[in-house]
């Protein structure tokens, strides 16, 4: 049954009411994913309904102009649509996208299929509409359709809706893919609203079709996508290309762009995926190759993502950097990194690898050796990128008709504007997409964060879908449990009604290294614990507990909704913060922080800190969100803990109160402290858990690492996980007045800041637990959750 429209309170009423910035046209498509034939349809109508319901909120008195395709998906939605009589029908002028050159009557013309659908139950009619007139000679029948289209928008302005399908070819309106030189240049001409196009593989072979350039123009452009091919499609056209090759991809570049996918876009046949992929080539540069980032965490995700079979099929890893070096030598350095992978050995002759904790054995890992190669170069100089360029084009990429390139910058941030100008215009594949990650920090305070921006966008671009595309890494977004709080909060209803300040007394996020700054105090002095990990990796743990529901689990909308809740914190106070360094051991044995080469003797750097913000929105008022991080603690571990209020009454006396915890490492659980009554003739509570560790419950050979994770996602261009500006943004805005008072810069409040010491080993200095507890936590002791079973990775 379809819903009764018009309503304009579906998830798509946001998109449609907002005014629309220059970002937001920029930004990907919005995804509307359905689950059956009948929900497809009437989120179809529904989401014009709120396009034509918000236009007519803000502007009461102007005509929107509704361009219609045609074809048999949206004769079904338009017949739905058609019933709609209680829309301002006077207010609509349609015009058709395109039209096969043929009689008003003929089975195949969109005019008649209008007929049927939209005009069938007398709401509209075909006279009010403009559309081609194909009794006239064809170039007279495109002259005048010209002629009218201008007429129709120098009077009310560009199209608010354009409707889209796609064929499976890749066809839209009627611009069939490949599209020549000649063809690519008349679609995309301003100048020229309708053409003539031919094709001989579908019913019509002359069309009408207006240009790329006005579907374009319009602010809605809304594809409407019916079944498992062009499914397989429009993920190809998600992952970028040519817009000769995916005219869509036109559309995408100018932002306003919605998709509504049944089946759900999700859910498209892996089969497809791997037929596309044979075609197709991927290179992922590593600049910085040399480097500590690139040995430790590149290269061996890379390699375990090839021993799983995750890396897409025809693919070839440069490891570029200055430093002169021959391959050999160059492998010796990642060999140390690459054999932490996993256990290798030698079976009749054939070296295998099993990867650790995992009972599967990759045959011939060798062989992702010769998938390597290393190639040494300036990271500014256009003479090595062009140099690269022809490298990949004449070795790896010339037989293939896509080819990919990702670039990894594990390089220090000072070297990213550089290495991008150089690349982007010299080294960026022609024939596929380009993608850039990004490693932190992004900045080391608001204005640098923007600088740092700015200089990255003046040559990339931030968009969703595109030829070029950056991804900011957080790598604590790619670690298992971080990627399940969003399962757990919004795929049980369990959950739901305790999520709030009504329930919940405080939340804590902890993280705790056992090891000191262990050689890298040289650099980490001018970060800092705040900095190194609180701004980033535990703010993004805090964002996923407090935000919203996302529309839905795409990219953007995900993002959105982060975004949303980072900009109701308000910038942290000084008094609601401790800082420690940690000093030599108790025994004397360990050394201190200011005993690491590099560090000042006189350094105030923090290596301990904890601290308190609120989220100032319905949900959360009044509840403290304290983050504590330190290195050179008693233990190694992360955690997200949401303490529960005391129970009201006093029933069973003084009780501790319920957590609920999520382990984030080591021995990944869900665990929730509850009470219960103790077994036997006993009438006492007792406390006890529901207990969710991921290893007794699951049969998982191994966790892969938050790298793997994150550059898979890459490769699939899936943004849900990497950092977005405005998220930087905002991260930047809550921490920089604090971090300023901290530096001893101008802009902080005017508090002085203590830097406590600490033994290392220890749990932080004392004045953390009296800040926790002044801002109402209460430990709980005498009980402990211990993992049943160790984790097989970690
Ligand atoms: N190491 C880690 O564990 C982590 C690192 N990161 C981030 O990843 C990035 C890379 O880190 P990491 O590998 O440790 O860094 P490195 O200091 O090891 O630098 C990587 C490579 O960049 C080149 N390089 C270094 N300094 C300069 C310079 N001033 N100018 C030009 N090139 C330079 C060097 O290669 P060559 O001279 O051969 O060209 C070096 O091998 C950084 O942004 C870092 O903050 C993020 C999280 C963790
Ligand atoms: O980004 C960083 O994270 C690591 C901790 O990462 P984990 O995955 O081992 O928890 C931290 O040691 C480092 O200082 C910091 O830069």
């Amino acid at each position: 049954m379809l819903p009764t429209p018009p309503t304009p309170v579906s998830r798509f009423a946001s998109q449609v009411s907002r005014a629309r910035s220059k970002e937001e046209l920029h930004e990907g498509p919005r995804h509307y994913d359905c689950h059956s034939e009948d929900s497809f349809i009437a989120e179809c109508v529904r989401f014009l309904v709120v396009c034509i319901q918000g236009r007519i909120d803000t502007d009461p008195y102007s005509k929107i102009l509704i361009g219609l395709s045609g074809g048999s998906t949206p004769k079904k939605i338009l017949t739905e649509f058609g019933r709609l009589e209680e829309l301002e029908w006077s207010r609509l002028v349609f015009f058709l996208v395109d039209e096969r050159y043929v009689p008003r009557d003929h089975p195949d013309s969109n005019q008649r299929m209008l007929q049927e659908s939209l005009c069938k139950n007398g709401c509209t009619s075909l006279d009010a509409m403009v559309v081609p007139d194909t009794s006239l000679p064809l170039d007279q029948c495109i002259a005048k359709y010209h002629q009218d289209l201008s007429a129709l928008i120098s009077q009310h302005g560009t199209p608010d809706i354009v409707t889209l399908g796609m064929g499976e070819d890749g066809h839209i309106a009627s611009w069939f893919p490949t599209l020549s030189p000649a063809d690519y240049a008349r679609a995309t001409d301003p100048a020229q609203l309708v053409h003539h196009t031919q094709t001989d593989r579908f019913a019509g072979k002359d069309r009408i079709t207006i240009s790329l350039d006005l579907i374009a123009r319009a602010t809605h452009k809304v594809y409407f996508l019916s079944g498992e091919n062009k499914m397989a499609k429009w993920r190809e056209v998600l992952h970028g290309g040519l817009p000769q090759d995916l005219p869509a991809l036109y559309t995408i570049e100018a932002g306003g762009v919605s998709a509504i996918c049944y089946p759900p876009l999700s859910a498209v046949s892996q089969d497809d995926a791997k037929r596309a992929e044979s075609e197709e080539h991927t290179t992922f540069v590593v600049l910085g190759a040399s480097g500590d980032l690139a040995k430790k965490k590149t290269f061996p995700a890379l390699f375990s993502l090839f021993c799983e079979g995750r890396l897409p099929r025809n693919f070839t890893i440069v490891g570029y950097a200055r430093t002169e070096l021959s391959f050999d030598d160059f492998w010796e350095r990642l060999s140390p990194g690459l054999s932490k992978v996993g256990a290798f050995f030698c079976d009749k002759g054939t070296l295998s690898v099993r990867l650790r904790g995992m009972s599967h054995i990759c045959l011939f890992p060798d062989k992702f050796r010769e998938r390597c190669t290393y190639f040494c170069g300036q990271y500014g100089s256009p003479d090595d990128a062009a140099r690269l360029d022809k490298l990949l084009q004449d070795k790896h990429e010339a037989k293939f008709a896509r080819a990919n390139r990702m670039y990894y910058l594990a390089l220090p941030p000072t070297q990213f504007a550089d290495a991008v100008r150089a690349f982007k215009p010299l080294a960026w594949s022609q024939k596929g997409w380009n993608r850039v990650i990004v490693e932190k920090p992004f900045g080391h305070d608001l204005p640098s964060s923007d600088k740092l921006a700015s200089e990255l966008m003046a040559v990339l671009e931030e968009k969703e879908v595109g030829p070029t595309q950056t991804y900011r890494i957080d790598h604590y977004l790619g670690k298992e449990m971080v990627l399940n709080l969003m399962a757990l909060r919004f795929g049980n209803v369990a959950f739901t009604p305790i999520w709030s300040n009504h329930y919940v007394a405080n939340v804590r996020i902890t993280f705790k290294e056992d090891i000191g700054t262990e050689g890298r105090g040289g650099y980490f002095d001018k970060v800092g614990i705040i900095r190194d990990v609180m701004q980033n990796h535990l703010l993004q743990m805090l964002t996923l507990v407090a935000m919203e529901r996302p529309a839905s689990l795409l990219d953007e909308d995900i993002r959105d909704e982060k975004v949303k809740v980072l900009k109701q914190i308000a910038p942290i106070k000084t008094e609601h913060v401790v800082l420690g360094q940690y000093t030599r051991s108790e025994d004397g044995k360990t050394p201190g922080y200011k005993d690491d080469p590099g560090v000042p003797a006189d350094s105030q750097c923090p290596t301990f800190a904890t601290l308190v913000m609120f989220i100032n929105n319905e949900r959360w008022a009044g509840v403290p969100f304290i983050m504590k991080a330190g290195k050179a603690l008693e233990e190694r571990m992360a955690e997200v803990r949401i303490q529960l209020k005391d129970v009201p009454g006093g029933l069973f006396g003084e009780l501790a109160r319920n957590e609920f915890v999520i382990k984030v490492q080591p021995n990944e659980a869900v665990y929730m402290k509850i009470y219960g009554k103790q077994p036997g003739l006993s009438n006492e509570v007792e406390q006890t858990e529901l207990d969710l560790s991921l290893h007794d419950r699951f049969d998982i050979d191994r966790l892969p690492d938050a790298y793997e994770r994150l550059i898979l996602d890459c490769v699939n261009g899936d943004k849900r996980n990497f950092v977005r500006t405005d998220e930087l943004r905002e991260a930047w805005r809550i921490f920089t007045p604090m971090l300023h008072t901290i530096d001893g810069l101008a802009g902080g409040d005017a508090m002085p800041v203590t830097i406590h010491t600490y033994p290392f080993g220890s749990r932080g200095p004392p004045d953390s637990d009296a800040l926790v507890q002044h801002f109402g936590y209460k430990r709980t002791t005498g009980y402990t959750w211990k993992p049943k079973k160790k984790a097989g990775a970690e």
